[in-house]
């Protein structure tokens, strides 16, 4: 299966900017990628970078300026899934689920109503991100055929703002989690509720 991963590379995951300077936001961003990499090869999908710039990367990768939307557009063919590059918690099962589905266009929705991961074999269908993409993803499928969603939690937990970072460190065994956690990040008890601190 030919994955498509998007990815920001110039100043990525700005959201997280109250904890993570633009060095350690970037670096960040490059062990979620890792991650994302490796389960998308365990599960047997044969992933290709769509970034911004260039980058040092062990993957064939097309370079695109342009908003995502578009980006993803121009790259998106029948038989094709989209996975997100801020998925750390993703595993090869998470993935094998999404390729597995038997419908035209399947779809992973992540906590807020984004996409974090889909794959269409279905020719007409186009991608719209932002303000809510699931619901946006799931009517236009609809309207062109058979439409499956994922539910898992490992595929909806994208990595947005400093609250999902906790998700990380409660179930993150990979690069991202190590990262987080040689940046001296921890789990930390507020208000009887897990929270993050730093060392
Ligand atoms: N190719 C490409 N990928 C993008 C672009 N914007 C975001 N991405 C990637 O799309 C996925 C979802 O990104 P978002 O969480 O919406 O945005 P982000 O840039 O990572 O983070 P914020 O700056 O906090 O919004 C991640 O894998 C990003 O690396 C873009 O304009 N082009
Ligand atoms: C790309 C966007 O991600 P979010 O900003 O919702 O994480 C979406 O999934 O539509």
């Amino acid at each position: 299966m030919r994955v498509v991963v998007p990815f920001a590379a110039n100043d990525p995951k700005t959201r997280l900017a109250s904890v993570l300077d633009p060095e350690e936001r970037r670096a960040f961003s490059r062990a979620m990628l890792g991650d994302v990499l490796e389960a998308v090869r365990e599960a047997g999908g044969e992933p290709e970078l769509l970034a911004t710039a260039p980058l040092d990367a062990d993957v064939p990768m097309t370079v695109d300026d342009r908003p995502l939307t578009e980006a993803v557009n121009a790259a998106l063919e029948p038989e094709t899934a989209v996975v997100m590059a801020d998925l750390p918690l993703a595993t090869p099962e998470a993935i094998e689920a999404l390729f597995d589905a038997s419908r035209e266009v399947v779809l992973a929705p992540g906590r807020g109503g984004g996409t974090n991961a889909l794959l269409s074999r279905q020719p007409g269908f186009r991608v719209d991100y932002h303000d809510g993409s699931f619901l946006k993803h799931r009517e236009r499928a609809g309207e062109l055929g058979s439409v499956g969603v994922i539910d898992s939690h490992r595929l909806a937990t994208d990595i947005d703002e400093p609250a999902d970072l906790v998700e990380l460190l409660i179930h993150g065994e990979g690069r991202a989690a190590d990262w987080l956690r040689d940046a001296g990040f921890e789990l930390v008890r507020r208000e009887s509720r897990l929270a993050i601190g730093r060392e």
